[in-house]
C-alpha cells in the first residue's frame, strides 16, 4: 500500500451513527498508517469477545495479558476526551469479523517496554490511536508513552504496527502526536503505510491485514454491535455505577489525587452572567478547590464532566420503550433497522462513497442531528439501551451558552454549558460538578516586565484573566464586553498598558482583533523587536490562522523581510516560546 495523502473532515457526530450499523463514519480527520511487509505464516481464528483492559485488572504486562486471553490484536489509544478511546473499542471489536482477537489498552496503564516482546505473540498486532492536542502535544495519558519513545533506546525488530493519528485540520500541528508515533516505530524497527479518512481506512485495513497474514476474511457480514442486554433487578443501589468515571463510590467517597479518572466534584461558588444584555450568555463560573490539592497555574486547563439534559435523556428512552432505572450487563446482538428502506439509508449515510460522504454531511452535521433527532426520523430503529449509552456524545467546554435553531426546527443545546448553566449556588447550597486540571504549555514569560500581546477574542479572553492577576500579584458596546470593569481597573493601575477591544457583533461596524493588530503593526512590531511575548487564545479555524497571517505580514512589512524570512522569524518566536497559542474550533 502506499501512502496516499490528504486525510480529511471536520469534527463530527461520528459516534451517534455507527450505533446503527456499521464500519465507521467519514467525520474525523484521521492519518493512518499501515505495514507493508507479508509474510506467509497462518494466524489462529478464532471467536473472540473484547474486552477493555481498565484500571481495575490492572497488570503493566500487556503481553501476559495477550497470552493469558489468547489476543493477537492490541489497540493503544491517546485519548483525551474519549474519541481515540472510542476508536480503538471499534477497532479491536472490528477484529472479530476477520477472526482475530482484540485488545484495548491505556499506554498510561501498560508498561511500554513490553513493545518489544510483541513478537512472542503468534501474528501479533499492534494499533495505535493517538490524538494530538495544544502544540501538538500528546493527550495526558500518552504523555509517558511519548517521552519513552523519545528516549527510543529500545529495538522493535519484528514489531507489526499501524498509527491512526486523529486531528483537525484547523490546527497547525495537524495529526502531530500520530505522525510522531508512526515515525518513531518504523525508526525503531516497524513498518506501514496509507493515509485516509476513517471510513476508507477501516475498510481497507482489515483486508490488508488478511492479506498480510495470508487469509482470507470469514465472509460473514459480521454486525459491529457485540452486546445484548441482560437485566438485573436483585444488584443493590450501592454496587451499581452512577456517573462515576472509574472507582465505584468516588463521588461519595472523594479521595486525592484528582485527575481525569477521578475527577474532584468542585462545589460551584459563583456562577453569573458576563453579558449586560442581549439573548447570548456568556457564564462566568468559579470552582472552590479548597483542601482538594489540586494546583492550579494560569494558562492551565479545567475540564468538567457534564450530565446529558434529562429532557433528551426521557424523551430517547421513551422513544426506545427503555425504563431508565434498568441496571444491566451485556453480550451480542444483530440488526436494529426493521424498515427496509431505513437501513438501507442508514447504509448509504456511513458509507464511505462520496455520495455517503455528502449525505452524511448534510443529514447529520448540518442539520445538527443529534441521537434522538436520528431516530425520532427513522422510527423503525430500535438499538438497545447498552449501545446507546456507549455513544453519546463527548464532553466539549466553553464558556458560552450553546442553543440554536436546527435546520429541521429543533432546538439544539450544548450538553456542558447547559448543564453547567443550572449549577447555581442557591442559598448557600454550593451544587458540585466533577472536574480535573489539565497542565498546559501555555505560560507566561518567566520575568516579569517582558512585554505582551495577548490576542484574545470572546472566551478566549479566559487565560488572560489568570495572566493578568500573576501580574498584578506580582505587582503587587457592548453587550458582550466581558469582565470591562476588571480589565480597566488593571489599566488604571498598569498592570496592563493598554487594551484594544473589538466587538464582531455589532451589526452595524463589525470589528474583530485582527483589524485592531492591523491598525496597531508598528506598536507590534516594536514589541517583537524589544523580547516581547505574543498569546492568542480562542477560535483556531479563523481568527488565530488569521493573526498568524497577520503576524508573518507586519514582520515582512515592518521589519523589511520577504515572505520566507517572516515566516522563520515567526517559526523562531514560536521555538523560544515567544508566540503560545491556546487555540480550539
Ligand atoms: C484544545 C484542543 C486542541 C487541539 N489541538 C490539536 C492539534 O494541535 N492538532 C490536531 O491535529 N488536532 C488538535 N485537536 C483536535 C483533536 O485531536 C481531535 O478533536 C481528536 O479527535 C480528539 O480526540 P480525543 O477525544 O480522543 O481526545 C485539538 C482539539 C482541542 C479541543
Amino acid at each position: 500500500m502506499s501512502d496516499t495523502g490528504g486525510a480529511v473532515a471536520e469534527e463530527s457526530m461520528f459516534s451517534m451513527l455507527d450505533l446503527f450499523i456499521l464500519s465507521g463514519l467519514g467525520g474525523f480527520a484521521v492519518y493512518w498508517f499501515f505495514f507493508k511487509n507479508k509474510k506467509q505464516e497462518q494466524p489462529t481464528f478464532k471467536k473472540l469477545t473484547v474486552q477493555p483492559m481498565t484500571g481495575r485488572d490492572r497488570d503493566p504486562s500487556f503481553i501476559n495479558k495477550m497470552k493469558s486471553s489468547g489476543k493477537n490484536v492490541i489497540v493503544f489509544y491517546g485519548s483525551q476526551t474519549g474519541t481515540a478511546e472510542e476508536f480503538a473499542g471499534r477497532l479491536a471489536k472490528d477484529a472479530v469479523g476477520y477472526g482475530m482477537k482484540g485488545l484495548v489498552a491505556d499506554p498510561e496503564e501498560c508498561d511500554m517496554d513490553d513493545l518489544q516482546r510483541l513478537p512472542e505473540v503468534e501474528n501479533s498486532l499492534a494499533i495505535f490511536c493517538m490524538a494530538t492536542y495544544g502544540e501538538g502535544d500528546p493527550t495526558d495519558n500518552a504523555q509517558e508513552f511519548n517521552e519513552w519513545l523519545q528516549n527510543g533506546d529500545v529495538s522493535l525488530e519484528g514489531v507489526k504496527y499501524a498509527v491512526f493519528a486523529l486531528g483537525n485540520k484547523t490546527y497547525e500541528h495537524y495529526n502531530a502526536m500520530g505522525k510522531f508515533v508512526d515515525k518513531k516505530l518504523e525508526e525503531l524497527g516497524g513498518t506501514r503505510v496509507i493515509e485516509e479518512d476513517f471510513v476508507t481506512w477501516r475498510e481497507k485495513f482489515w483486508p490488508a491485514v488478511c492479506d498480510h497474514f495470508g487469509v482470507q476474511a470469514t465472509g460473514d457480514q459480521v454486525s459491529i454491535r457485540q452486546y445484548s442486554l441482560t437485566t438485573h433487578d436483585d444488584i443493590p443501589k450501592e454496587k451499581v455505577y452512577k456517573g462515576e468515571i472509574a472507582r465505584l463510590g468516588s463521588f461519595r467517597n472523594q479521595k486525592p489525587p484528582f485527575d481525569a479518572k477521578n475527577p474532584y466534584l468542585a462545589p460551584v461558588q459563583v456562577n453569573r452572567e458576563l453579558h449586560k444584555g442581549g439573548d447570548r450568555s456568556c457564564m462566568h463560573i468559579e470552582f472552590d478547590i479548597t483542601g482538594s490539592k489540586i494546583r492550579y497555574e494560569a494558562g492551565d486547563h479545567v475540564a468538567v464532566y457534564p450530565v446529558n439534559d434529562p429532557e433528551i435523556v426521557e424523551a430517547l428512552g421513551k422513544r426506545l420503550d427503555i425504563d431508565l432505572d434498568t441496571v444491566f450487563t451485556l453480550t451480542n446482538v444483530d440488526e436494529y433497522a426493521t424498515e427496509e428502506k431505513e437501513k438501507e439509508f442508514l447504509l448509504q449515510l456511513s458509507s464511505s462513497t462520496p455520495e455517503g460522504k455528502q449525505l452524511y454531511s448534510d443529514w447529520i452535521i448540518k442539520d445538527h442531528r443529534n441521537i434522538l433527532a436520528i431516530l425520532e426520523d427513522l422510527p423503525s430503529i430500535k438499538p438497545p439501551l447498552d449501545h446507546i449509552c456507549e455513544l453519546l456524545p463527548n464532553i466539549h467546554i466553553t464558556a458560552v451558552v450553546i442553543k440554536y435553531e436546527t435546520r429541521t426546527g429543533r432546538i439544539a443545546k450544548g450538553v456542558a454549558t447547559n448543564w453547567l448553566a443550572l449549577k447555581k449556588p442557591e442559598n448557600g447550597i454550593k451544587p458540585t460538578v466533577p472536574i480535573y486540571v489539565r497542565k498546559s504549555q501555555f505560560r507566561l514569560p518567566f520575568k516579569a516586565n517582558t512585554p505582551v500581546l495577548m490576542v484574545g477574542p470572546g472566551t478566549g479572553l479566559a487565560p488572560f484573566r489568570g495572566f493578568i492577576q500573576e501580574r498584578h500579584f506580582a505587582k503587587k458596546d457592548a453587550q458582550d464586553y466581558i469582565y470591562e470593569d476588571e480589565l480597566n481597573d488593571y489599566v488604571n493601575d498598569g498592570t496592563l498598558t493598554k487594551i484594544h477591544v473589538a466587538f464582531s457583533r455589532d451589526q452595524e461596524k463589525k470589528v474583530y482583533v485582527q483589524h485592531l493588530m492591523k491598525e496597531n503593526k508598528t506598536e507590534i512590531w516594536n514589541l517583537l523587536e524589544n523580547g516581547g511575548h505574543i498569546y492568542v487564545c480562542g477560535d483556531a479555524r479563523n481568527m488565530a490562522r488569521d493573526v498568524h497571517e497577520l503576524l508573518e505580514n507586519i514582520i515582512v512589512e515592518l521589519g523589511d523581510m520577504d515572505k520566507a524570512k517572516a515566516a522563520d522569524y515567526v517559526k523562531k518566536l514560536q521555538s523560544k516560546g515567544r508566540y503560545s497559542c491556546d487555540v480550539w474550533s
